[in-house]
């Protein structure tokens, strides 16, 4: 736990490092936190600079290896593999997985354990004593109490990461029925029954994934809206395809949880013959109750930041705990010398900006800035790996209508009927583009379907790149692919456009 604000040397000056205190070390720049924005940030600043210390909590493998992308994507893997087993019926291919769920939690675990393996060999690599393991406190001082050190640094990087959100009262209520994704990929074997409160990123992919390996599961959501899509045929078409395997309750609210014996229960999985229960009102507002082994509670994340004491840094947070005059390029805190990087600032909470904002960061405490790169912001791109796949690139449909200026069109494509989606079975889905009537230009897009990971990835390489629609259709298209439902899509934007499509004539014109 996080220590107290020191109020025998309280002052109202942040970072006030005149106030004599018994400073055990003085460095450049300290790191708080060595996830992937930390360690990006530490490595890039030591190649400059020498006294850069990091200082961590917990383990050193980062959350996306430990308990994140990673053992999620493990879990998905093995999945898929039980699910096309089971659903190969309409190729005239029968067959019917057995499923050793001891053998694939230990899978999941294992493989885990060899990517973090990688991570421990780099970090054993650094230098003992730039290392600290500890919970870091910035005191009313400005000065960082970790363990017996006090630590005056004069630049900081925050890069603390987030953890799950639980509601009040739900981890007692619950107890061990209660699960996270800090601990589902612990389960030694995997239950009969399980509840999914959130139907956001981690609650889809994991509810779908034990609903693939033979998990009854049922998914819970206040909002009628999946993956948080903000394009409304996009998330019916979504929840369209996501409940042809999933139970779904969206639109429920949940007015309890707890735990209470049953006789009936797994002993093997509990061994307390308790189970989990939920009362909640469905979305027709009907009094229901569920029950069953365990309740993995996805309600989303918070960054770790409320107890850290960056306000003693002059830092201001709003009341959602996001900090403020926040350079989203560098994580830079207005002109104060603290950077915050990462799930820490609440901004983008996904891996490739993690890494890349902590690679900024790094490079900006660096005098000699020549040798630094600072990364652009990326372009805003998500992608869940449900199946099917939602992806998100760019602008959001209500940010687009938000603003007049941005006269926009939407190309739309349906998976449903295309041709190698439904070669391969997966035809389900629905991509739309919403495209600059007057520039040519892609402003975003939102999708459910096959593939999507790739045709998001093309999006994204085009909105950063500034490629036209024009662009894009002048590159080549295989057949028969998936990605061709990209080129209907993007000819559907051009037929909406104000701008004629004038590729041929310009080439005559110029020859
Ligand atoms: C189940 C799950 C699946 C995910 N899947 C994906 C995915 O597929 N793709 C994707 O892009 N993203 C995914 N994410 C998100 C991704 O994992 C995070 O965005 C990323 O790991 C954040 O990295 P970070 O460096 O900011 O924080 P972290 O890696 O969490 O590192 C923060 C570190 O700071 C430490 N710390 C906290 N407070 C203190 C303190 N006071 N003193 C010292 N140390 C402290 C923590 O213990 C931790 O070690 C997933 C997340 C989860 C939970
Ligand atoms: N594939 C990926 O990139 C990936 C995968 C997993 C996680 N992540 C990252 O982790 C972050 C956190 O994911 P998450 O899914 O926990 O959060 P989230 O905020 O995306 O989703 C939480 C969901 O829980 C619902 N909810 C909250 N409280 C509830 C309640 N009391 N009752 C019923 N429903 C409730 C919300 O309506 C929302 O749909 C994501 O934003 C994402 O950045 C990314």
């Amino acid at each position: 736990m996080n220590k107290q604000p020191d109020t025998a040397s309280d002052s109202s000056a942040p970072f006030d490092h005149n106030i004599h205190q018994n400073v055990t070390r003085k460095v450049s720049v300290a790191v708080i936190g060595a996830g992937t924005a930390g360690q990006n940030a530490f490595r890039q600043a030591k190649k400059f600079l020498e006294d850069v210390i990091i200082i961590n909590d917990g383990f050193w493998t980062t959350t996306c290896i430990a308990v994140g992308c990673m053992p999620s994507k493990l879990l998905i893997a093995a999945a898929d593999r039980a699910h096309d087993t089971n659903h190969s019926a309409e190729f005239g291919v029968h067959a019917t997985a057995r499923i050793d769920g001891k053998q694939v939690m230990e899978r999941v675990r294992a493989e885990r354990d060899h990517f973090a393996s990688y991570i421990e060999k780099q970090v054993d690599s650094w230098p003992e004593d730039s290392k600290i393991a500890g919970r870091a406190y910035i005191n009313k001082q400005g000065l960082i109490e970790v363990n017996d050190e006090l630590i005056k640094a004069d630049k900081i990087i925050v890069a603390t990461g987030s953890s799950t959100f639980i509601p009040d009262g739900w981890e007692d209520k619950l107890g061990d029925t209660m699960l996270t994704s800090d601990a589902v990929f612990e389960l030694a074997d995997l239950p009969k029954s399980m509840a999914v409160i959130g139907a956001g990123a981690i609650g889809l992919e994991l509810a779908q994934a034990f609903t693939r390996l033979g998990v009854k599961v049922t998914v819970f959501n206040r909002a009628k809206r999946v993956a948080g899509l903000q394009d409304e045929d996009i998330n019916n078409k979504a929840i369209d395809c996501l409940s042809r395997e999933l139970t779904m309750h969206l639109g429920s609210k949940i007015t309890d949880v707890g735990q209470r014996s049953d006789e009936n229960s797994d002993k093997s999985i509990n061994k307390n013959s308790t189970v989990a229960f939920i009362d909640y009102e469905d979305s027709a507002g009907e009094v229901q109750q569920w029950q069953g082994d365990y309740v993995l509670v996805a309600t989303g994340r918070r960054n770790n930041i409320e107890a850290l004491g960056v306000e003693n840094l002059g830092v201001e947070l709003d009341e959602k705990n996001r900090p403020q005059q926040l350079d989203k390029k560098t994580g830079k805190i207005g002109d104060l010398d603290v950077y915050i990087v990462g799930d820490a600032n609440a901004n983008i909470p996904l891996l490739h900006v993690a890494s890349d904002e902590g690679f900024s960061a790094g490079s900006m405490v660096c005098d000699n800035k020549k040798d630094a790169y600072i990364r652009p912001p990326a372009t805003p791109f998500s992608i869940v790996f449900s199946s099917p796949q939602i992806v998100n690139v760019g602008m959001s449909l209500p940010e687009i209508q938000e603003d007049p200026t941005l006269e926009h069109v939407i190309g739309k494509v349906s998976f449903d009927n295309q041709g190698r989606s439904r070669v391969m079975g997966v035809n389900c889905g629905l991509l739309h583009i919403y495209g600059c009537k007057k520039t040519d230009r892609i402003l975003g897009a939102s999708m459910v379907g096959p593939d999507a990971e790739y045709i998001g990835h093309i999006l994204a390489m085009a909105i950063t790149n500034d490629l036209s629609i024009k662009d894009m259709l002048d590159t080549p298209f295989y057949h028969p692919t998936i990605l061709e439902g990209l080129r209907t899509a993007l000819h559907d934007v051009q037929d909406l456009m104000e701008i004629p499509y004038q590729s041929l004539d310009i080439h005559q014109n110029n020859s």
